[in-house]
Formats: structure tokens, C-alpha cells, sequence
């Protein structure tokens, strides 16, 4: 379906998307117990949230029904599955520091404030996501208390298979237990797998002023890196990033934490930065639409703004094709290859979303001049997307020829150009 929406301005209710400043002025209170209560919802998210139920089957959503079976399940089995080749994402951090609503809020589209009745965690809880969203990774979600020396956990065969590992420390909590978990996670993982993407989430810091998250950040960053210089492992690279579910902060971090994963992301910026420049946009995202996390970008710097205007708008497009692009038995699909949406601001700024692949979206800022030219646009758009679609063929193309051993011409000549830029081999 395709939604085409001109001529309205959104500025009325950008006021409202906006993460509430109010929020920043309430003061950290160290070991204060109320400091879960999340700030009072402000978020169109939260009120148009019907579109979970709307779109289940159209959207490729499903994956919720995996949490009844994971009960059923007995021991979670941590052996490789036949996928196992897709690099994982492990979400570590002490009990309730949020890595459940964390993976809930950006995976699964859950409203923020009902995280609030998350209960704890107990196993291990995998996520394959790649049913429904382009992030072909496995998520794992772990209990607070891992202990590393029970004998069954093989911490070893986890971490060889590991991609990133994110470890979630509360802010609003006292974060010096959290910094020896870090430390004895990060280096017990370091040592078995030292490819690993270290990603420290400073999480939760809506409740916290603007300069107390600075100086939370700087303190965290600072303490965790002295531990490492004294345990001699001052190549352990751990990125910082300040978080929040109740702004777009969380997926702006998950972003950066994938986009890392994606060997062809440099192929994919090049593409962009042809791209805009030879279409008159300002900027251009590709969106993985499920999850609103970006995969590439052209290389001008990110702004938190026009980030957030581009999930707005996504917000905006599956909501309305929630409600209005179903077929009456409630069948077709809220996104698909007709997914098209053009919204105008009242500042002469144009938004513009296509369709790229199945899970896959551009959304392009660009100036009402510029859309002028729209049959230009669409010309590049479809160059554009062709390319796209040729990296990842190629990419699949180049996996099956490895699974298989296979040593022929044409999948030795399909090699080269797919390493060039690929940092570690992930995929
Ligand atoms: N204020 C605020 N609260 C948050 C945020 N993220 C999570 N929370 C709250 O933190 C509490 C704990 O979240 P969980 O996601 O259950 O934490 P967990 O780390 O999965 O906990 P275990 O399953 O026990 O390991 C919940 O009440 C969430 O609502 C955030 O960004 N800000």
C-alpha cells in the first residue's frame, strides 16, 4: 500500500515528539528508590500503539510467541544452531538495569512505559529477529546474575560467536557493582574472543540533568578504563554511549552498535553520498523499518533531529497503514513494495520515504526546491536500490559459495569486490 501525504504541515505535533525537556531538570537522587518510576509518557508512540495488534501477520511480527515456548523449553539450549553464523548481539548488565526493555522497546516495539511490568529475566533469551527486520542478528538477552564460574555456561562458545557485546549499566543506580561486572565480563570475553564490539550503555539517564549524564559518562568511562590499564588490557576498546527508552537515544546507540556489524556499510555510504548529492538532498538514512535502527547513513554528520524527524515519519507511515491499507479481512501488509510516503513541513522541508527491500526503507530530508526535480529523484532512487539490492545479493551469493567450499570462477569473482571494506568478515 502506499500512503501519500503532502501538503499538511506536522509541525503542530513535532512539538509533542520532541524528548521532554522537563525531564532534564529532575536531579539525580544517589541510592534513591523511586528512580524506576519512568518520566509521565510524552510520546506519540505510546498512544499509537495499536498497530502491534494491526499488524502482526502484515508486518512480520511473531517473534512474541516465542516467549511461551521459551518457558516450555527446559534448559536453554546454548548449543550453535544451524544459524549460528549470524554474529550475535549480547545484552549483559546486573538485574534490572534494563536490558529486557531495552531489546522490548526497539525490537518489538513496545511502549516504554509498560517495560515498567517486565518481570526478571531467568534464562537466556535468544532473539532471532531476521524473520522481520534486516538485523540479522541474534540478540541475547541475559539474566542479571550470569555467574561465569558455574560449569555448565560455556562462556567460551558464547563469546567466539559474539559480535557485540552491549553491557547495560543503570545511571540512576550506584554504578560501582555494575563496573566490576563490566570489567570481569569484558575481559573474560576478551580473552576468548578479542573481535568482540565492547559497547557500554550508560542506560536510563532521563532521569538524570543534561550535566549530570556528562559527568555519569565521563566518571563510568574513566573508571572502567583504569581498570582495564591495570589489568594490563589497555587494547580493550570500550565504546560509551548515553541511553534512554523514553527517547530516541536507545536506537540511535543500537544503530551505531549494528551498523558496526555491517561489513558493507562503507559500499552502502558511498552509494548514499552519490546518491544526495546528485538528487539535491540534505540527508538520507536507510532504515530498518521494524526497528527504526539505521543502517547506513551518507557521511555528513547526524543530527539527533532530523534522526528523529526520519523515525517520526516512520512511525507516521506504518500507523496509517495500520488503519487505512489494510485489506477489510485485516490481510496484506502494513509495509511493502509499494510503501511510498511524502510529508511537507510548513518550513519548506520535504520528507520522503521508499521502499528499498522488504525490511529496508530510505528516508530522505530535502528542500522544497530540490523536490522540484522529484523525476530525478526517482530515477537515482532507482539506481539507487538496484545497487543496494546488488551488494546484498552479492553477499549472499559469496556466503553460499564459502559454505559450499565451492572454489569455481564465478564465485572467486564475486570475492573481491565484497571484502573491500569488510572489517572483520562478519558476514
Ligand atoms: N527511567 C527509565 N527506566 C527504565 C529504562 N529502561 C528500563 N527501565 C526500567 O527498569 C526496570 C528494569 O528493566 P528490565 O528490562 O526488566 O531489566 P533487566 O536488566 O532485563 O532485568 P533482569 O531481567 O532482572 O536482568 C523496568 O521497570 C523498566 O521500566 C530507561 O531508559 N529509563
Amino acid at each position: 500500500m502506499s500512503v501519500q501525504h503532502s501538503g499538511d504541515s506536522l509541525s503542530g505535533s513535532r512539538a509533542n515528539l520532541h524528548p521532554p525537556h522537563h525531564l532534564h531538570h529532575h536531579h539525580h537522587v544517589p541510592h534513591h528508590h523511586n528512580h524506576h518510576l519512568p518520566p509521565a509518557p510524552h510520546h506519540h508512540h505510546h498512544q499509537l500503539r495499536k498497530e502491534e495488534d494491526l499488524c502482526k501477520d502484515g508486518f512480520g511480527y511473531g517473534v512474541d510467541e516465542e516467549e511461551e515456548d521459551e518457558e516450555a523449553d527446559s534448559e536453554e539450549d546454548i548449543s550453535p544452531s544451524p544459524d549460528s553464523d549470524k554474529p550475535r548481539i549480547l545484552l549483559l548488565g546486573l538485574r534490572r538495569s534494563g536490558k529486557s526493555s531495552i531489546q522490548k522497546v526497539v525490537f518489538h516495539k513496545m511502549p516504554p512505559s509498560e517495560t515498567l511490568f517486565l518481570e526478571s529475566t531467568n534464562k537466556i533469551y535468544k532473539d532471532d529477529i531476521s524473520s522481520s527486520s534486516f538485523v540479522n542478528f541474534q540478540i541475547w538477552d541475559f539474566p542479571g546474575q550470569v555467574d561465569f564460574f558455574d560449569p555448565t555456561f560455556d562462556y567460551e562458545m558464547i563469546f567466539r560467536g559474539t559480535g557485540a557485546l552491549i553491557f547495560v549499566i543503570d545511571a540512576q543506580d550506584d554504578y560501582m557493582e555494575a563496573l566490576g561486572r563490566l570489567h570481569l565480563t569484558v575481559s573474560r570475553a576478551y580473552r576468548v574472543n578479542p573481535n568482540i564490539n565492547f559497547e557500554v550503555f550508560v542506560h536510563k539517564v532521563d532521569g538524570l540533568s543534561d550535566d549530570h549524564k556528562i559527568e555519569t559518562q565521563r566518571d563510568i568511562h574513566q573508571r572502567a578504563n583504569d581498570d582495564l590499564v591495570d589489568a594490563g588490557l589497555d587494547r580493550l576498546h570500550l565504546s560509551f554511549y548515553l541511553t534512554s527508552i523514553y527517547d530516541h537515544s536507545i536506537f540511535e546507540a543500537f544503530s551505531k552498535v549494528v551498523q558496526k556489524l555491517i561489513p558493507q556499510l562503507p559500499t552502502l555510504e558511498n552509494l548514499l553520498n552519490i546518491f544526495i548529492s546528485n538528487s539535491g538532498i540534505e540527508k538520507a538514512f536507510l532504515f530498518d523499518v521494524l526497528s527504526k535502527i539505521y543502517v547506513a547513513t551518507d557521511s555528513s554528520p547526524v543530527d539527533m533531529q532530523s534522526y528523529e524527524l526520519c523515525c517520526d515519519m516512520i512511525d507516521v507511515v506504518i500507523d496509517i497503514s495500520c488503519i487505512y491499507g489494510l485489506k477489510e479481512d485485516g490481510s496484506g501488509a502494513a509495509y511493502d513494495k509499494d510503501s511510498l510516503a511524502i510529508i511537507k513541513l510548513n518550513n519548506t522541508t520535504v520528507l520522503y520515504l521508499k521502499e528499498v527491500t522488504k525490511f529496508l526503507a530510505l528516508v530522505c530530508i530535502l528542500r522544497e526546491e530540490s523536490f522540484e526535480k522529484k523525476g530525478l529523484i526517482d530515477y537515482n532512487f532507482h539506481c539507487l536500490t538496484k545497487a543496494i539490492h546488488e551488494v546484498f545479493e552479492l553477499t549472499v551469493v559469496r556466503r553460499n559459495c564459502l559454505d559450499d567450499q565451492l572454489d569455481s570462477p564465478s564465485c572467486s569473482s564475486v570475492k573481491a569486490p565484497l571484502l573491500n571494506g569488510t572489517p572483520r568478515g562478519l558476514m
